[in-house]
């Protein structure tokens, strides 16, 4: 059956011309129980909206919106899945919102288990949230939450797959970050670690220790973000003239802070001391490899406090070897703990850390204050600011678009509704607009794709994973805009599906598309064009839809048919091309009609087509 949403409790009636709102009212029309319900609803228009006893109100409605948008709605209190140490504060805010599951140490099995029954997890870098994790979810878990910087261990292909976002606390552990690598990189110059083990040891070896100065020397930063900046500031303090290597660092930033960016090569070539802080991505796995090593500058010193995976282990094991790098201090290793058998674990000219770079009280506080906002943000539908595999919607533009998300989605939803066997791969999205310029319609364009989409997947369907389930299912978005006048966001929208068929052929625009067109009023979505039909339909509920000869009598027979169904009209819409030629018309319903009164419907003289549709 054809899904378009009709609001009840809500007369609008309009053609093409202004001749048709007056058939309304004309007896010779024969509109009989009609034109009667007619009447009294044009009696309730004025006060149509607040006589809506179903209607949510405009906050919870727009929460709904929004919750669509990330397909977050959690009705009770939801799970938090807590899989590893949070800080205290992070820990209230949590139990204050949800019921709270720390659950530590799980194997893989009892995490895919879990993730069966929790709204949220929320992680630090020992989870691995593998694509089982998410298949096990099967769109229960809403949001993974990373207590920290790096998302490495998740799986964000499987998440955005399953419509789960992905946040992170990205800026409070920076700092702790930067610090435990200066400090990495004093005690690797001065030998700290191997000095303090032997005089533990009674022994008393102040020749065997002598270190080198960090004054004077250059240290190479690879990875200039938030980490690398103030390893930056603090070598400078230091003393350290520092380079930067950073494909994607503005000069701008580096200049601030009197450091200069170099390439790959370069900084290789030029530092005595290393420093790296760059994610661990594809491109950044084992870039410290046997090709680097052969390009470093001798007697080099290399500090790790990013990821384990950037650093090709047996590659620094060799340099060491060969004293073409002479020391490291690392705090993360490609798999943690690192194993007895490791390369350069037990190595004398070696130190390392059980990854401590965020492990200060400070750092965990803010982390878990961070990760707990953004998560309670999620699961109450808001897009969170840390999103990792979602784009981020800034407030200011989320609270303008807003009031179009439902519209969206519904001029989605009725367009897919009315095509036909053909099917479509071509979805044009019209968007107009006085922002023509600068409209950001990613928002918009996703609560499309979930209309359509969600009546022919099982997948959740969201901001974080529209574009990709379009992309899969074959669907190509064109979207434009066209130009309006007035100081709003959006005036209207249109959504044209390039197919040749449709269920209601009237559906169909001058271009052979199903295409429909929608607005807003009083924060309401409205269809306002249905093919080359005007219309004026409020985008909720069950709606008849016909197209049928524009003469007397048929709105009538129409209407009694429903009538001795037992079905009240709550709203009707007509519209005309021109008189005497085909006419379509949208009649709320109250209940869904009966197999048999859909037959006594069809038998009705003079009808073309219809179809039924309802949004639940
Ligand atoms: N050991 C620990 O406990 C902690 C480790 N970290 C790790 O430190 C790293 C940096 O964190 P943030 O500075 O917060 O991230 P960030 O995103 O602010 O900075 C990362 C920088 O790396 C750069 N980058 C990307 N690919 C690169 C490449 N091929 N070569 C050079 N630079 C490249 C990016 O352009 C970016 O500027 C991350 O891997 C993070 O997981 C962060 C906090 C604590
Ligand atoms: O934030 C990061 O990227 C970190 O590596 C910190 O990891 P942790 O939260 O201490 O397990």
């Amino acid at each position: 059956m054809l899904l378009l949403p009709a609001l009840p409790q809500q007369l609008t009636v309009r053609g093409t011309n202004d001749a048709a709102p007056n058939r309304l009212n004309n007896p010779c029309c024969g509109l009989g129980h009609v034109a009667q319900h007619s009447v009294h609803s044009a009696k309730l228009q004025s006060k149509a909206h607040s006589q809506q006893p179903s209607r949510p109100s405009r906050s919870r409605r727009l929460q709904a919106c929004v919750c669509g948008v990330l397909a977050a709605t959690v009705e009770s209190r939801p799970t938090i899945l807590v899989s590893e140490k949070l800080g205290t504060p992070g820990l209230s805010l949590l139990e204050a919102y949800g019921n709270v599951d720390q659950s530590f140490d799980l194997t893989p099995e009892q995490l895919c288990e879990k993730a069966k029954t929790s709204d949220a997890l929320i992680i630090r870098s020992a989870t691995q949230v593998t694509r089982a994790v998410f298949e096990a979810a099967n769109g229960k878990l809403k949001v993974v939450g990373r207590a920290g910087v790096g998302v490495d261990n998740v799986d964000l292909e499987a998440a955005t797959e399953y419509g789960c976002l992905v946040v992170n606390a990205p800026t409070a552990n920076t700092v702790a970050a930067a610090e435990h690598g200066i400090a990495l990189l004093a005690a690797l110059s001065r030998n700290i670690a191997q000095a303090d083990a032997s005089t533990k040891n009674g022994k008393w070896q102040r020749g065997k220790y002598v270190g080198v100065a960090l004054a004077g020397k250059t240290l190479a930063i690879f990875g200039f973000g938030k980490v690398g900046a103030e390893v930056a500031r603090r070598a400078r303090g230091l003393g350290l003239n520092v380079i930067a290597h950073d494909p994607f660092a503005s000069e701008t930033k580096a200049a601030a802070l009197h450091v200069k960016l170099v390439s790959f090569e370069e900084a290789l070539s030029t530092a005595e001391f290393f420093s790296l802080h760059m994610p661990l991505t594809p491109g950044t796995k084992g870039i410290f490899g046997t090709e680097a090593f052969s390009k470093i500058k001798k007697g080099a010193r290399i500090v790790n406090v990013a990821r384990g995976g950037v650093i090709d282990d047996v590659a620094l094991a060799k340099a060491l070897d060969d004293k073409i790098v002479a020391g490291a201090a690392l705090d993360v290793f490609a798999v943690e703990p690192p194993p007895a058998d490791h390369p350069l674990v037990g190595r004398p000219d070696v130190i390392v850390t059980p990854h401590l770079g965020a492990s200060t009280i400070e750092a965990q506080e803010g982390v878990a204050v961070e990760i707990a906002e953004a998560v309670i943000d999620a699961l109450k539908g808001e897009l969170a600011a840390t999103a990792v595999n979602a784009p981020m919607v800034p407030p200011e533009v989320l609270a303008q678009l807003q009031p179009f998300v439902t519209l969206a989605q519904g001029l989605g939803r009725a367009a897919t509704q009315l095509v036909g066997d053909s099917g479509f791969t071509d979805v044009y999205i019209s968007y107009t607009t006085p922002r023509s310029d600068d409209l950001d319609t990613r928002l918009l364009r996703a609560m499309v794709i979930k209309g359509i989409l969600e009546s022919i997947t099982t997948s959740t369907v969201n901001l974080v994973n529209a574009d990709l389930l379009a992309k899969s299912r074959g669907l190509r978005i064109i979207e434009s805009t066209v130009p309006s006048e007035g100081r709003g966001v959006l005036t209207s929208m249109a959504v044209s599906l390039g197919t040749g068929s449709s269920k209601f052929s009237a559906a169909l625009d001058y271009r052979q598309r199903v295409s429909v067109a929608g607005t807003v009023k009083d924060n309401h979505p409205y269809l306002i064009r249905i093919g080359i039909f005007d219309v004026d339909l409020a985008l909720e509920g069950t709606v008849l839809l016909c197209r049928q000869q524009d003469r007397p009598g048929i709105i009538a027979a129409v209407s009694s048919v429903l009538a001795s169904n037992d079905i009240n009209i709550s709203f009707m819409s007509v519209a005309r091309l021109d008189s005497g030629q085909d006419a379509i018309m949208a009649l709320g319903l109250d209940h869904y009609p009966s197999d048999s009164c859909i037959q006594k419907i069809r038998g009705v003289e003079g009808i073309a087509e219809f179809c039924i549709s309802t949004s639940s």
